[in-house]
């Protein structure tokens, strides 16, 4: 499909004196929720030099050897390392990368690497998970405020300190690529996708591009995106932030979760194609957590229960890319047959 790229901008929101300013700031990120789902914080309490730092952890974490990173795999948990592995319903093909998945709770149990390794990782690690929860839990209070829950309601659901919680860290790191080797239309670093979680703090050294949005989309149980993309940039030390399914489906569908990818290069000159580096941080409510909206458009269900059927419908979707990628396969070899025919028929 050829891209159409259309140039929108996503609101940048201060969280100075967030204490008095509480009010017009939940007025700001309601607005951008409501209409693109993406927006770029500033004056958080995470310094540009903290966001370059766990930067250099990341990547010191991503310079080990294969072998000794597969020693913490991931799992069904949601935590550990995988290479090439995470296939998009959007392409059914693997994101050109690989990522290692952090949790604050029981489900890290032997996934960090022992001290030895990597000495000082899980340290800096945990108090960057600690530093992104605080900003994510100020975003909380304002979205709770704004659909008239009281201000901890949401806080409490996603509390860090319960063995249960599902939030999670993720270190990425997408490939390199040869310039001179084209990479397929269909290949992405990050295929088209919209995150399950309730609210996504994105993290990216100044400069890298490749992120774009597609908003549009009305009821958070439907899977389909536009092809109208606009690429994001990031200032140094900025966060940004997109709406997850979750607190798309716990207002309603009035925040919306928006689909994103991370494109490939394909322009030498124009485009990076050296590594690209990001961060996200997924907040995921608790298991026990019970989501229903202020309209109770949806039923009430468990965070555990939100978490399988939004992975029940990533499989269903994959599942039927799959089968139309293998008809167009068919197709293919039967067209090419038909080609051999009617050549040999004209010999
Ligand atoms: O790397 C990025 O900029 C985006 C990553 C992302 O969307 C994800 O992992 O869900
Ligand atoms: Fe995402």
């Amino acid at each position: 499909m050829i891209t159409k790229h259309v140039e929108r901008s996503i609101p940048r929101i201060s969280l100075r004196d967030f204490d008095n300013r509480i009010d017009d700031i939940t007025a700001e990120l309601c607005k951008a929720a409501e209409t693109d789902g993406f927006f770029s914080l500033c004056d958080t309490e995470i310094s540009a030099e903290e966001i370059d730092s766990i930067f250099e952890t990341s990547e010191s974490f991503f310079g080990l050897p294969d072998n000794v990173k597969a020693t913490v795999p991931f799992t069904h948990k949601n935590v550990g390392w995988e290479k090439n592995a995470q296939v998009r319903p959007s392409t059914g093909t693997a994101d050109m990368k690989e990522s290692y998945q952090m949790q604050f709770g029981s489900n890290m149990v032997d996934k960090w690497l022992p001290d030895s390794a990597l000495p000082g990782f899980k340290p800096s690690a945990q108090t960057f998970m600690h530093k992104a929860q605080s900003v994510s839990e100020k975003l909380m209070r304002c979205f709770a405020r704004g659909l008239g829950f009281p201000d901890d309601y949401f806080i409490a659901a996603h509390d860090v300190s319960r063995a249960n919680a599902q939030t999670v860290l993720r270190f990425l790191h997408y490939f390199a690529l040869d310039p001179s080797i084209p990479v397929p239309p269909d290949h992405f670093r990050a295929g088209a996708h919209a995150d399950w979680d309730f609210l996504t703090l994105l993290f990216q050294p100044a400069g890298s591009s490749g992120l774009e949005i597609c908003p549009g989309r009305d009821v958070v149980t439907s899977f389909g995106h536009g092809d109208s993309w606009t690429p994001i940039s990031f200032a140094r030390g900025d966060i940004v932030c997109n709406i997850g399914d979750l607190l798309m489906s716990w207002s309603d569908d009035r925040f919306k979760s928006t689909f994103h990818r991370v494109r490939a290069p394909s322009e030498p000159g124009r485009d990076w194609f050296g590594p690209r580096y990001s961060i996200a941080f997924f907040n995921q409510p608790c298991a026990d957590a019970v989501i229903q909206g202020p309209g109770r458009k949806y039923e009430e269900v468990t965070g555990e229960e939100f978490t399988r059927r939004a992975m029940e419908r990533n499989f269903a979707a994959l599942r039927r890319k799959r089968e139309e990628l293998e008809a167009k396969r068919e197709g293919g070899r039967e067209a090419g047959g038909e080609m051999a025919r009617a050549v040999e028929a004209s010999a």
